[in-house]
C-alpha cells in the first residue's frame, strides 16, 4: 500500500507556512508567552520552525536550526507555559484547516522534544 507522508497529509509547504504564521500571530496576542520572544529574530524563528515542522513530518527539508535544548536554554519554561504554547499551536493548525487527527500526529512527533525545553 502507498503511504502518504505526514507532510502531504498536512497539506505540504503552503499549510506549514500558514501554521507558522498563525502561530506567530497567536503568540503576539498572548500576554503570557509574548515576553519570551522579546528580542527574538522573528524572521529566523519563522524560517527555522517551518523547516523543523517540514522535517519532522518527513517533508523535503532538513532542519538547520539549533537543538531544542540549546534554543530554549535559560528560558526556564514552566509546564504551564509549555502547555499554553501547545494550545497556541493547536489554534494555529485549526485556523490553517488541519484536521484534528492530523494535528495529533504532528503533536506526537514533537512530544519527545518536550523534555529538552522544560525548566532549562
Ligand atoms: C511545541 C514546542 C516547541 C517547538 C517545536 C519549538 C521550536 C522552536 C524552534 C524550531 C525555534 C527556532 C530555533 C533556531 O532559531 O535555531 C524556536 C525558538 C524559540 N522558542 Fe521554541 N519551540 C517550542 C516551544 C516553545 C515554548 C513553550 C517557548 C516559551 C514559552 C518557546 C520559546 C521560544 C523562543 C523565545 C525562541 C526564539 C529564541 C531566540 O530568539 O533565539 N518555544 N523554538
Amino acid at each position: 500500500t502507498t503511504q502518504q507522508s505526514l507532510y502531504d497529509e498536512l497539506g505540504g509547504k503552503q499549510t506549514i507556512a500558514a501554521i507558522v504564521d498563525n502561530f506567530i500571530t497567536e503568540i503576539q496576542y498572548d500576554a503570557e508567552i509574548l515576553p519570551y520572544f522579546e528580542g527574538s529574530d522573528i524572521a529566523r524563528f519563522r524560517d527555522k520552525l517551518e523547516e523543523q515542522l517540514c522535517d519532522v513530518a518527513d517533508g523535503p527539508c532538513d532542519y538547520t536550526g539549533d537543538t531544542m535544548a540549546q534554543v530554549h536554554a535559560g528560558m526556564a519554561i514552566t509546564e504551564h507555559d509549555f502547555n499554553l504554547t501547545v494550545d497556541l499551536l493547536i489554534n494555529a493548525m485549526t485556523q490553517a484547516g488541519v484536521p484534528h487527527r492530523v494535528q495529533n500526529k504532528l503533536l506526537a512527533r514533537l512530544a519527545p522534544m518536550r523534555k529538552d525545553m522544560l525548566y532549562k
